[in-house]
């Protein structure tokens, strides 16, 4: 049996800090000379972009949720063929700024339109695959998009109401609590120093005894 190198996600609601944490791990792993793709969804390939672009750029027109929902995962589709895959096959390790939590927590809560439908494209475009490791930056809803916010313009997704974002943290913590070996917590609404201590903790855990995970 061959190993495949570690698939790890970063997720949470917006301004949580994934951007932020993304840097700080993509640095602490490569000191420790590991392998490693970083990536982002939607994105992470020239398709995932240009959808990316479509997705979140505000529109007078109306993306209807569907529509929506399988445009995420037409992304997901090509970034795994192109990139994800290819990358864990040959042992690299991937650190991905949101997988498919993101669309149970935005389309299967945020947009009400349940985990059915999220759950069967999971399984028709992922297979068997899910993230072995899921870092979840937990921070209420109104410090999050206060923070967005002080970044400057909005995009499409971050023009939604508070109801909108409480509905997707829910979701996450919900998600984190049903399947707690994935998911590690961490408060995001802590100083920066203190998510880079828990984050530095992690990364440390991740070096010193990666899940044994086989292809
Ligand atoms: N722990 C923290 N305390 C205070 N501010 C923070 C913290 N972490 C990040 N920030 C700041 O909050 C803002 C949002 O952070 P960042 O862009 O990393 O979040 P994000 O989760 O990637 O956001 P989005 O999902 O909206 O793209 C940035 O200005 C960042 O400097
Ligand atoms: C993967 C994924 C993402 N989204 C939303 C969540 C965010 O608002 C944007 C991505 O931008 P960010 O810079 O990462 O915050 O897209 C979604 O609704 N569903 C998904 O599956």
């Amino acid at each position: 049996m061959s190993q495949r190198g570690l698939f790890i996600t970063l997720e949470g609601g917006e301004g949580a800090g994934k951007s932020t944490a993304m840097a700080f791990i993509m640095r602490r792993l490569q000191e420790a000379n590991v392998d490693l793709v970083c990536t982002r969804e939607p994105g992470g390939t020239q398709l995932g972009e240009q959808l990316r672009e479509t997705l979140l750029a505000p529109s007078d027109t109306e993306i209807d949720p569907t529509a929506e929902l399988l445009m995420m995962f037409a992304a997901r589709a090509q970034h795994l063929a192109e990139c994800i895959l290819p990358a864990l096959q040959r042992g690299k390790w991937v650190l991905c700024d949101r997988f498919t939590d993101a669309t149970y927590a935005y389309q299967g809560a945020g947009r009400q339109m349940g985990d059915e439908p999220v759950a069967v494209l999971e399984e028709l475009v992922q297979g068997e695959l899910r993230p072995d490791v899921t870092l979840l930056l937990d921070v209420p809803a109104d410090v999050g998009i206060a923070r967005a916010r002080g970044r400057g313009a909005l995009d499409r997704f971050e023009l939604e109401d508070h109801a909108f974002f409480e509905r997707v943290r829910q979701s996450y913590l919900a998600r984190a609590k049903r399947s707690s070996g994935r998911y590690q917590i961490i408060d995001a609404s802590a100083p920066l120093p203190d998510v880079e201590q828990a984050l530095q903790a992690l990364v440390n855990d991740l070096i010193a005894c990666p899940p044994l995970v086989e292809v």
